[in-house]
């Protein structure tokens, strides 16, 4: 098991026009958060890929929503966090969304009362390409829905709203909170869909509870135990040892029939 992230050396593989770049898009070191006075990450490192998708992976309760919070900067966090090599562990959330990082949280986060379309333009960022033509093109169904309030969508759509929010920006990263979160299975599938191509616009850190969906859209795995990152490696390799997430995870990787940790 591979127990340290790998080092962030090579900024490409290969050579001339088919290079393709290695360096993590983000990186965290000995990242500790605290929420309400309790420390809730302890020491986590992790690096996000360039391309595709990186999964952030861990029992309940482990630290993992708090991770990414504190890559936001929505609770109080200490230690390096890079974006393209650019420190931005001090800055507050504003900027952190302004350098490019799309954050889709856990429950969605709608304007229940707003139309989808309200949605959508209330998270235009100032100064980045709007790209309605990608996200309708992804989420035809939030055309035909533009003048429905948001809230009476169900949690799919909801979930595809909360996803076209954070690809309408031009972001460098995106941090997605468990999105399949609560679906029925075909919305898993419609979601999990969506996730590969929003993975084609920009690398993915996804914390993500369904070990089908991580195998079927992860390269690279960061397992958390007890605020703390303990595993890092190919997300195939990962899965397919039954000792490793068993231990870490508490099932056996991706093949269980309920498909979740
Ligand atoms: N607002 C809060 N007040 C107090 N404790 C909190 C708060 N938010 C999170 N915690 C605690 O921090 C720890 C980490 O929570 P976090 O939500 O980050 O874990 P998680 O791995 O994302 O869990 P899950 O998979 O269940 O969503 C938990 O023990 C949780 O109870």
């Amino acid at each position: 098991m591979t127990s340290s992230p790998p080092s962030r050396d090579a900024a490409t593989v290969g050579a001339g026009p088919t290079a393709r770049p290695t360096a993590p898009v983000l990186l965290v070191r000995d990242l500790q958060a605290h929420v309400a006075g309790q420390q809730v990450v302890e020491h986590v490192d992790l690096q996000v890929a360039p391309t595709g998708v990186t999964a952030l992976l861990g029992r309940n309760g482990v630290g993992k929503t708090s991770t990414i919070k504190a890559v936001m900067g929505l609770i109080g966090r200490s230690g390096t966090i890079e974006l393209d090599g650019e420190d931005i562990s001090t800055l507050p959330t504003f900027r952190i969304a302004g350098r490019g990082v799309g954050y889709v949280p856990e429950d969605r986060e709608v304007f229940s009362g707003l139309t989808v379309t309200e949605n959508l333009r209330l998270a235009e960022r100032r100064g980045s390409e709007h790209r309605y033509d990608l996200v309708y093109e992804l989420f035809p169904e939030l055309e035909q829905r533009g003048a429905q309030a948001a809230g009476t969508l169900s949690g799919g759509q909801q979930q595809m709203v909360s996803l076209a929010r954070a690809l309408l920006n031009d972001n460098r990263v995106l941090l997605i909170d468990e999105p399949t979160k609560g679906l029925a299975p075909r919305l898993v599938t419609e979601v999990a869909e969506a996730l590969a191509r929003a993975a084609e616009v920009a690398p993915v850190l996804l914390v993500e509870q369904n070990l089908q969906v991580v195998r079927d859209l992860a390269r690279h795995v960061v397992v958390l135990t007890d605020g703390r990152s303990v595993h890092h490696g190919d997300a195939s390799d990962f899965l397919d040892d039954p000792v490793a997430t068993q231990r870490l995870l508490g099932v056996h990787g991706g093949t269980d029939p309920a498909g979740a940790a």
